[in-house]
């Protein structure tokens, strides 16, 4: 069955319709992951997205019962070249086409991605439509250019009550903005005791577990569309609890210590992106999913420093308090998919919460 991509430029891409049966409206992006398509899928930062894979060949390996970042997939659809019809893994337990079907996740394939990412990368942020008809194209650029972008999706993705991971080591307690599952499995790797709470809880709920630290999650959306966060953390602030943020968690974090947030012109999705370490001077190449990103320039007027930096365009990865025992970044250290050159960001935050509580002093 032949499905089309309308973007609000007016560009119509003829392709073929796998997964569901569907519609889809969305910012449609690029990731350039080359695997991992099931973990990206499943991220729920992707929240509203239709995500075209530049790697030409996706869905060869199958879905299996291990890669969900959560387990209801957030996406709004998928855009590929070739559609591997007839996966091969012994851990596979379904085609990626029947999946995104169950999921009413609808998907274009045999379009040329190449160009595609080409128009995303000039444009910036492009919304599009998936349809199974372009007769109406003129009136669904219209619908796409009036259409206002969903920014604020945290609420959709965040669990609605506090849920534990019980473990003997330290009590961390995760803000769920979306959380991916990989962040909590490298928690419990490291035996912490994990608590996972809404998005809108307030300091005096999370003070009230005793938590040895706090994480802010990743998440869909706009830091700014979650302005209740940003007084609970200048309350885990105030009583010096060690917080580390990542991703969307590192841009909250940022803006409650009086950082700026700004949009990305097209973002960075992949799991192949570069950046310093500006304490260390070491390159990793890290796992990444975000349009915003914190404003290099607004660091200057508040407690943060800047530690870590893109090397692709230069932006802000990662920023360290002065006084107080928190740090964050703008890249996913529990991969999923990627490599795991970051994953010691969980060692050190472990670090934290341990010297911290020994010896209620910063840690170094
Ligand atoms: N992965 C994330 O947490 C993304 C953060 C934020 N939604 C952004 O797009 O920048």
């Amino acid at each position: 069955m032949v499905r089309y991509l309308i973007l609000e430029d007016g560009t119509v891409f003829e392709g073929m319709a796998f997964g569901a049966d569907a519609e889809a409206l969305g910012e449609v992006v690029f990731t350039t992951s080359m695997t991992g398509y099931q973990e990206v899928v499943t991220d729920p930062s992707y929240y509203g997205q239709i995500i075209t894979f530049t790697y030409p060949l996706i869905g060869n390996y199958g879905i299996n019962r291990q890669d969900y970042e959560s387990i209801n997939p957030a996406a709004a659809g998928v855009i590929l070249n070739e559609n591997a019809s007839f996966p091969s893994h012994y851990e596979s337990i379904q085609g990626l086409s029947e999946w995104l079907a169950a999921k009413k996740i609808p998907g274009l394939y045999g379009i040329d991605t190449r160009k595609l990412t080409r128009i995303l990368r000039k444009h910036g942020t492009v919304k599009g439509k998936l349809c199974n008809s372009a007769d109406n194209r003129e009136l669904t650029v219209k619908e796409l250019i009036s259409m206002p972008l969903k920014t604020n999706q945290v609420p959709s993705v965040s669990t609605k009550t506090s849920y534990q991971l019980p473990n003997r080591g330290e009590r961390v307690v995760v803000v769920d903005y979306g959380v991916k599952s990989g962040m909590l499995r490298e928690l419990s790797m490291r035996h912490c005791d994990v608590v996972v709470v809404p998005y809108n809880t307030q300091a005096a709920e999370i003070l009230q577990l005793k938590p040895d630290g706090v994480l802010l999650s990743n998440g869909p959306g706009d830091p700014k569309d979650v302005p209740m966060a940003l007084s609970m953390i200048r309350g885990l602030l105030d009583h010096n609890i060690p917080i580390l943020g990542i991703c969307l968690g590192h841009q909250l974090l940022s803006l409650a210590c009086g950082a700026e947030t700004v949009k990305l012109k097209f973002g960075h999705r992949g799991s192949n992106h570069p950046v310093k370490n500006l304490m260390t001077g070491k390159i990793a190449l890290t796992s990444q999913n975000h349009g915003y990103t914190v404003d290099a320039a607004s660091l200057e007027n508040t407690d943060l420093i800047l530690s870590h930096s893109a090397v692709n365009d230069g932006t802000v990865e990662g920023v360290v308090h002065k006084k107080k025992p928190a740090f964050s970044i703008q890249y996913h250290p529990e991969a999923s998919p990627g490599p795991h050159d970051s994953n010691s960001i969980f060692d050190e935050f472990l670090h934290m919460m341990k010297t911290y509580k020994k010896e209620g002093i910063l840690h170094a």
